[in-house]
């Protein structure tokens, strides 16, 4: 008899006081996953791997221009709420109650990045997205600072290839072009977080003392954190121009880490778990052994493979990450990690904007079932760029192989091979990388309900693949976490506790399977590039900015991401014909010219004065006060310096390319390049910078253009 009817059949002899399941109460962990479109509250009796009861919320992501995603900070906390207190509700059913929950884990998308204020508590903007492409233009700025624009170049400390994937990017952003963000950071009232860090603040208390925090696996998404010490690296956050004092200290998976003080449903409750969500699933498929890996199909797809204590670096386009780190003594075991942007996203893109399904979960299975092949079509997802093995933010989607036979079912089947194909990728890359091939393949997430996928995915990898009992291992992932910190749910233990599953094998020949992979990498071919193709701002329809979910009235004009490649010695537009503000882009255009110019020359323009000592900037600050000597840069700190390596390099293209200043009022001043200031005798304020302004070096367009603005000669 199922375990639900077992419920009813008691709940009719009970009524109301319901007794537990097999006679004994257990001890119960809530766990919070925060997904890139859903939040779920899910509640396990501990030393079990089934969920006794959860609930379930969509979110709304804005998009409030090509390639930005965006979503509300405080719809998070409300739905994350609404579900716990749902949860919650049906716990009765069981014959538990709320107090029977001993400890509550958190695992969420990662690098989605959120700036807050540390007084208010308020978001100062939208959370962006970890898929979010704003940062283009960014990644090209930090890109034209290290040798050979090598992408790789931070690899070897962070992991990570320098992409717009990641949070550093994000903050970078933020700094550069939301005036909130920057003033909050003047005034040292600013807060950085990823979605951990964010609501692990909120519901310790906000500001009334709540927890700075975030754990090893979220930190290793930012680019900032070094992955042999775990903590934030001095180079990292000099280069991206990030205080560490607004970034969260970095804590274990696994460990308590505060009480919930938010005055909802979960008071006094005990935090003791927070993963990444992708982490948080290798440790829900019990994937705690070297050698191991899972895969896990959601909005986006993530196959980890362990690598124990050693971090590996691959050569073959993966990520090296950190996996877990249950408890504070406890070692960091890390991954190698291949990163596919769209997956689920991409039933969602035919769904909302080819219209060609009407439900996910309904129609995808059933709709690509009544072809039997994709007819040779093609369907590269690549909506944001590349990531692993490519890592290419100039590719866009393409359908290929179309005929006049081809049908809406093929491009549906194409879609759902994307994902098979896109995981083919990774895996080729992981054997290069730790030369044994993979012999099975552990799955899951929501998409692995669709069993066609499963096959294609056995068939076009020639791997079994073993599906897990439960779809949302991220939640139990972490649930065991928060668990073991508290000591009512054991890793040993749940180490040899084998997760029950479904396998699909494969069905191909190696011939036929290698066949289409060829035919898929061409289709990869024809995908890059893309973007790098100039548009006009009619074909962007940037000109027309849709409304955030913020009313964002201090976001500058969005950088645009083609700018690395003008050459603006030789751009010499009319300026004479150039209209006033009105004409929005125009005035975009401007301001663009003016951010490129300051980026390319590392020359700023006071268009205003700067006011007083007081006025310096974050930035000035961060090159030149006292806090050099926090990151071994100073004069003082030169003969102790402990990092020998070719980060010297890195120390000289920063301190000769400073990141964009601006005094209080938000305008550009104008400095020398940073080197020069950095041996001067402290206090280096505004009145000196102002003095240092070398007019002469600034191109002539820059003049003209701050002329035009201003109505004021520089010279
Ligand atoms: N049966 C299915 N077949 C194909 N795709 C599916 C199916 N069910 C869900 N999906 C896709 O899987 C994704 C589910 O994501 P979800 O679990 O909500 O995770 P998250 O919010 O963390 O991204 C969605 O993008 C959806 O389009
Ligand atoms: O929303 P998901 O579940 O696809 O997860 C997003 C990842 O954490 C991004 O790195």
């Amino acid at each position: 008899m199922s375990f639900k009817r077992i419920l009813r059949r008691q709940k009719r002899i009970y009524g109301d006081e319901m007794p537990v399941r097999d006679g004994t109460k257990k001890s119960l962990i809530g766990a919070i996953d925060d997904g890139t479109k859903t939040v779920r509250f899910v509640i396990y009796e501990a030393e079990r791997s089934e969920e006794l009861v959860s609930h379930q919320l969509d979110k709304t992501e804005a998009q409030p221009q090509e390639g930005w995603y965006e979503q509300d900070p405080l719809e998070i906390l409300h739905n994350i709420k609404m579900c716990a207190e749902n949860a919650i509700d049906q716990l009765a059913e069981f014959g538990y109650s709320k107090d029977d929950i001993v400890a509550l884990g958190i695992t969420n998308q990662r690098e989605t990045t959120i700036a807050w204020d540390k007084f208010t508590g308020e978001p100062l903007h939208p959370a962006i997205s970890w898929n979010d492409i704003r940062t283009d233009s960014t990644v090209d700025a930090i890109l034209a600072k290290v040798p050979d624009r090598n992408k790789n170049y931070l690899k070897n400390i962070s992991g990570l290839p320098i992409s717009p994937y990641f949070s550093a990017l994000k903050m970078r952003w933020l700094k550069d072009n939301i005036k909130s963000v920057r003033r909050a950071s003047r005034d040292k009232r600013l807060l950085f977080g990823t979605v951990d860090s964010w609501i692990v603040w909120n519901l310790t208390g906000g500001v009334h003392g709540g927890l700075h925090i975030t754990d090893v696996t979220n930190a290793s998404r930012t680019l900032l954190m070094n992955l042999e010490t775990l903590n934030w690296d001095p180079m990292l956050c000099r280069l991206f121009g990030i205080h560490r004092e607004s970034l969260p200290q970095i804590r274990s998976s696994a460990e308590i880490y505060g009480i919930v003080k938010d005055g909802s449903i979960l008071d006094g409750i005990r935090i003791s778990g927070i993963l990444g969500n992708q982490q948080s699933a290798l440790v829900g498929q019990n994937c705690l052994q070297a050698g191991q890996a899972k895969n896990t199909y959601r909005t986006g797809c993530f196959l980890l493979y362990n690598t124990g204590t050693r971090h590996v670096q691959s050569t073959h386009g993966l990520l090296t990450t950190v996996a877990y780190k249950l408890g504070p003594n406890a070692p960091a075991v890390y991954a190698l990690e291949g990163s596919i942007a769209v997956a689920g996203g991409a039933m969602k893109f035919l769904r909302d904007n080819l219209k060609l399904i009407k439900d996910v979960t309904q129609d995808t299975e059933h709709i690509a079932g009544q072809v039997f092949s994709t007819g040779d079509v093609y369907f590269v997802p690549a909506l944001n760029g590349l990531y692993a093995p490519y890592w290419r933010k100039d590719a866009r989607g393409i359908i290929c192989g179309l005929t006049a036979f081809t049908t809406k079912n093929h491009i549906i089947r194409a879609a759902l091979e994307a994902v098979c194909f896109q995981t083919r990728d990774i895996l080729e890359a992981m054997n290069k990388d730790c030369g044994m091939p993979l012999s099975k393949l552990h799955v899951d997430g929501r998409m692995t309900s669709n069993d066609l996928l499963m096959q294609l995915q056995a068939d076009l990898t020639g791997i079994p693949v073993l599906r897990a009992q439960s779809w949302d291992m991220s939640a139990l992932g972490v649930g065991v976490a928060a668990g073991h910190a508290v000591g009512v749910w054991a890793v040993e233990r749940w180490r040899h506790h084998a997760t029950p599953t479904h396998t699909f094998l494969p069905t191909t020949t190696d011939d036929d399977r290698d066949a289409r992979y060829t035919k898929w990498k061409m289709a990869v071919q024809r995908s890059l590039g893309w973007a790098s193709t100039k548009k006009s701002i009619t074909m962007t329809g940037q000109t027309k900015r849709k409304s955030s979910m913020f009313q964002s009235s201090d976001t500058l004009t969005p950088p645009d991401s083609r700018k690395t490649s003008w050459d603006v010695d030789n751009i010499k537009p009319d300026i004479d014909s150039i209209k006033p503000a009105t004409d929005e882009g125009v005035d975009s255009y401007i301001e663009e010219l003016i951010q490129y110019s300051a980026r390319k020359f590392s020359i700023f323009v006071p268009l205003k004065g700067p006011k007083d000592e007081h006025t310096i900037l974050d930035d000035a600050e961060y090159y030149m006060s006292k806090k050099e000597c926090d990151y071994d840069m100073c004069q003082c700190c030169q003969g102790k310096k402990k990092i020998q390596t070719d980060w010297e390099t890195i120390e000289e293209i920063i301190e000769n390319d400073p990141e964009i200043i601006f005094d209080s009022d938000d305008n550009p001043i104008v400095v020398e390049p940073v080197k020069d200031h950095l041996y001067e005798p402290a206090p280096l304020v505004g009145t000196s910078l102002k003095k240092r302004m070398q007019l002469e070096k600034l191109p002539v367009i820059f003049k003209n253009i701050c002329n035009k603005l201003t109505n004021t000669s520089l010279t």
